[in-house]
């Protein structure tokens, strides 16, 4: 097959294919060494992306293009083993039976490379990410941390351009998670390929992603460096993964914005025409009698939800204007915040953020 090549050196695709119930369209590009993030709700099209980029599926439109080299498009089509990516998923799916180290030699192996010349390589890997020692053991004989670290060296030992993560630390505790996560953010700085990483966890991009890409029913519904994402999220799913009430909403130019269920804000911030508005719910103030003072919004609401976490508690609200507020335990014994209850909600106009739509 002839390959027509490319100068770009990073990543520049766009995968265009239906899969099930949904068309996925989802155009990514990245530079050498840059890890992009892939976030987005369950069967969104996310996993989708990533076997298209490896080649497991085939694109009805589109392009993959890595490292100036053309992979796939309408007419070409390179199969997963003659593309230079490295894929490692949720399941580390070593080889029960061969030792740490030839499971890592497996990827170079069986592109060619000598016995020995794989196995050296396979050390290198393994002594990356710190289990140098280990390389003897079998899979059975490994942490569910080591063995996901084990999966990661194979995934990196045959020098892809491209690193597909696919929920890479999903199947592992929270404390294993922890350390795994500073382990791969240690090893992917080393890396001089594009890595694209598929998560479910806000921590695990923001720690592990340069760019972080919004990936929902098939499209791309936002991008943006992760501080961008967290100072103006531009869908309702991204605003609750970054953790803030966001609104559609309609400026009257007056100080006012009307959500699309009639709800009012007042905001000093900006108003003309279609916003998005955000209230962070820590600046959302409940209280057991209507609130008086500096100008405000302040809405009668009933709980409609009450969760801990850690010294805080959220509590879900519904009203004119939907909110979840972010209180102390305190407040919750004091004010007897719980589900059913009706409560006074404030929030200072100069809390509310604007921008354009
Ligand atoms: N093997 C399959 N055959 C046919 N359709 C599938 C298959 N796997 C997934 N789908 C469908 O393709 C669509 C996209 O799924 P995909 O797995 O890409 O989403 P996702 O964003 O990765 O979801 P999740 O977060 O649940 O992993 C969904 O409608 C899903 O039901």
């Amino acid at each position: 097959m002839s390959v027509t090549t490319f100068s770009g050196p990073g990543l520049d695709s766009r995968v265009a294919l239906a899969r099930g119930a949904i068309e996925v369209d989802v155009s990514l590009t990245a530079e050498p060494g840059q890890v992009i993030g892939i976030l987005g709700p369950n069967g969104g099209g996310k996993t989708t992306t990533v076997l298209a980029l490896a080649g497991v599926l085939r694109l009805e439109r589109g392009h993959v293009r890595v490292a100036g080299q053309l992979w796939a498009d309408d007419t070409h089509h390179l199969e997963p083993e003659q593309r230079g990516v490295g894929l490692m998923l949720a399941d580390s799916l070593l080889f029960p039976h061969l030792r740490a180290l030839d499971n890592v030699a497996y990827g170079p192996r069986s592109r060619g490379v000598g016995r020995s010349a794989a196995r050296a390589r396979a050390h290198t890997e393994l002594e990356r990410v710190g289990l140098g020692d280990l390389a003897g053991a079998r899979p059975a004989e490994l942490s569910s941390g080591q063995q996901a670290r084990v999966a990661l060296a194979r995934a990196l030992a045959t020098d892809p351009a491209l690193l597909l993560l696919d929920e890479p630390l999903s199947a592992l505790d929270p404390d294993t998670r922890a350390r795994t996560r500073s382990d791969l953010a240690t090893r992917l700085a080393a890396y001089r390929g594009v890595t694209v990483l598929v998560t479910h966890d806000p921590l695990d991009a923001l720690t592990l992603a340069d760019h972080l890409v919004f990936i929902e029913d098939g499209r791309v519904t936002q991008t943006g460096t992760p501080s961008e994402v967290l100072r103006e999220p531009r869908s309702p799913y991204v605003g609750t993964v970054v953790g803030l009430n966001l609104y559609a909403a309609q400026g009257d130019s007056h100080g006012h914005v009307e959500t699309a269920d009639g709800g009012r804000i007042v905001t000093t911030s900006p108003t003309e025409g279609s916003v998005w508005a955000t209230i962070p719910p820590t600046a959302v103030s409940l209280h057991a009698h209507e609130p008086e003072g500096s100008p405000r919004n302040t809405w009668r609401m009933r709980i409609s939800s009450v969760t801990m976490q850690g010294q805080s508690a959220r509590i879900g609200l519904v009203g004119d204007v939907p909110l979840t507020a972010e209180v102390t335990l305190e407040s919750v014994a004091a004010l007897g915040l719980r589900v059913g209850a009706e409560v006074w909600a404030a929030v200072k106009a100069t809390e509310v953020r604007t921008y354009p739509r």
